[in-house]
Parts: structure tokens; C-alpha cells; sequence
């Protein structure tokens, strides 16, 4: 790809996105630039690591870049764009990582001529396995939206959504690695407390997400009929899957699901 990559945002999930796209060579590591706002430790970490480049201006920056990326928290993205507006050109695409920021707020403040688009990576993009979410912005031509693809495409699958959704998706695909690290904590902590080791609880635990991933990925069943696979009549499934169900499982996964969704609609309303 003979563009130059602009991050704004050295954090957890630019980091992760450049793992992705510096180890695949989709770009040079010549034409990947790397800012943040002052922490200068993490950005000599960066350059070091990846070996792209972490010491030009932030104006040099957009002035070098063909793509600029958005990876800072929504509370900072406002100052962000109204910074980045003085320089922006119609030539650069715009692409944002970040929860809650719409593609209307986006391009109010850069303007309608700039074209804008908005994806939800995770990240599990740092090895490769990102599920990304990516929405259009109105200016956006489609050889652009490829561009945006082919890029998540290193670090991952990629979606083309409506942005309607970008919600939803924020709660189960970008904050959902969570959720499942969580109940592997949970899992975990119930087997040490069982007498099990906890190594021997983690290895085991990891494989058994991996293999239940890729069933999902490639068995063609889904995931009632997986679990009904499992399910012997009066057996131990049954019994914990009775636990489940009996303690809500369904509905405080609704919650958590619901939980996310909505903040991220606080997100896009300004709410802090
Ligand atoms: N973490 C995740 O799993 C996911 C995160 N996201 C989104 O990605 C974004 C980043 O998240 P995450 O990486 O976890 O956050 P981090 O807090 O780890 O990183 C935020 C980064 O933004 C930098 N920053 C802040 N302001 C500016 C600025 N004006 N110019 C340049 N850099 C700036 C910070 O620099 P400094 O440290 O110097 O202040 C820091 O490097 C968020 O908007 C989040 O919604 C999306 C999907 C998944
Ligand atoms: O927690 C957050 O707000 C970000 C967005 C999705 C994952 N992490």
C-alpha cells in the first residue's frame, strides 16, 4: 500500500493496529508516523518496538500523511479535531477508532468535503484477530472505503456497516474481548477454588476458547446447536447450564450488552 499511515494516539488499540499492520508489511514501517499527546516514554516504546517513525510534528505529521487515524479516548477527541481542521485536506482519509464519535460530529468539524470513516476494531488486532466494524462517511469513495478494509484486513476480519449499529457493535465486538475474559476469570477462579491449579485451570481454559472459537468459525453449526452437541441428558452440562439459567445468566448478559450499548450512545451525547 504506497500510502503513509498518520496515528493520533499511542494507547492499547494504536498499538495494537500497528503490531498488526507493521508485522504483515502492508506499509513500510517508514510510512507509519506515531503521535500522542505526552507521554514520551510510551512513544520511544513504540518506535523501538515497531521500528516507525515517532518524532515528527504533529502538523508534519498530517502533512506527510495519505491516512490519518483517530486513537485517542472520546474525551479527547474534540480538541483533537478542532486542532487537526486547520490542516486537514480533501486528499487525506480520516479514520476513527473511537467509541461514541459519529461520523456527523466528525465531519461538522472537519468539514463535508473531508472524507471521514468510522470503525470499531478490538483488541485481539495486536495478533491478528480483530473483528472490525467499519461505516462510510458521506464523502467517501468506494476506493477509499477499500483502502480503510484493506488495511483492518491486517489485523483481522473486517464488516461494513451501517453506522445506525455502530452501538451495538461497540458492546459486543470492541468491548466484547472483555466480557469473555471475564468469564474465563470467573471460570478460573472456580476451578482453583475446586483445588485445581491455576496454570493448569488457564492452559486448560485457553484451549477450550480457542477450540469453541474456531467450531464457531468453521464446524457450519451454530452456537445452539453446538452447545446442544454438548448436552447429554442428566449429564454435567445439563447440570452447570441449569445453574445458568437459573441465575439470570441470559439476562445479565442482556444487561452487560445493554450497559455497553447505551454508554457508548452517552458517548456520542456528550455525557461524561
Ligand atoms: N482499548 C480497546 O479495546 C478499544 C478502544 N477503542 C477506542 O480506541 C481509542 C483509544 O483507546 P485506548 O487505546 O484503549 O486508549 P489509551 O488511553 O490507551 O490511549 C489513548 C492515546 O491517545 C493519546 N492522545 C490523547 N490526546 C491526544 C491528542 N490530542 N493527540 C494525539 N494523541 C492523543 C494518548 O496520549 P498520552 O498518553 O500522551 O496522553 C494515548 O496515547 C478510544 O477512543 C476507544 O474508544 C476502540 C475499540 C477497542
Ligand atoms: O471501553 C471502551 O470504551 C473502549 C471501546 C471499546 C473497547 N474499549
Amino acid at each position: 500500500m504506497d500510502k503513509t499511515i498518520a496515528f493520533f494516539g499511542a494507547g492499547n488499540l494504536a498499538e495494537a493496529i500497528i503490531a498488526g499492520i507493521t508485522r504483515t508489511n502492508v506499509v513500510t514501517k517508514e510510512q507509519v508516523l506515531v503521535a500522542n499527546r505526552s507521554d514520551k516514554a510510551r512513544l520511544d516504546l513504540i518506535a523501538e518496538k515497531y521500528g516507525v517513525t515517532c518524532k515528527r510534528s504533529k502538523e508534519e505529521m498530517v502533512q506527510e500523511a495519505d491516512i490519518i487515524i483517530l486513537a485517542m479516548k472520546p474525551k479527547d477527541a474534540g480538541d483533537y479535531l478542532n486542532w487537526l481542521k486547520d490542516y486537514i485536506k480533501p486528499h487525506h482519509i480520516v479514520i476513527s477508532v473511537i467509541a461514541g464519535l459519529s461520523i456527523e460530529q466528525m465531519e461538522k468539524t472537519l468539514g463535508e468535503d473531508i472524507p471521514v470513516i468510522r470503525t470499531m476494531p478490538n483488541t485481539s488486532a495486536l495478533i491478528g484477530q480483530s473483528a472490525t466494524a467499519i461505516s462510510k462517511g458521506s464523502n467517501v469513495e468506494p476506493s477509499q472505503l477499500y483502502l480503510a478494509e484493506e488495511l483492518f484486513q491486517t489485523v483481522g476480519t473486517t464488516k461494513i456497516v451501517d453506522e445506525a449499529h455502530m452501538h451495538t457493535i461497540t458492546a459486543i465486538a470492541g468491548s466484547g474481548p472483555a466480557f469473555f475474559y471475564y468469564m474465563v476469570e470467573a471460570m478460573e477462579n472456580a476451578a482453583v477454588e475446586a483445588g485445581l491449579d491455576r496454570d493448569t485451570a488457564l492452559e486448560l481454559l485457553t484451549q477450550t476458547v480457542i477450540g469453541a472459537g474456531k467450531m464457531l468459525e468453521s464446524s457450519g453449526e451454530d452456537p445452539e446447536q453446538l452447545r446442544i452437541n454438548i448436552t447429554s441428558p442428566s449429564g454435567t452440562t445439563e447440570a452447570g447450564l441449569n445453574q445458568l439459567m437459573e441465575n439470570g445468566f441470559d439476562k445479565v448478559i442482556k444487561a452487560c450488552v445493554e450497559g455497553a450499548r447505551k454508554r457508548s450512545v452517552e458517548i456520542t451525547n456528550g455525557q461524561k
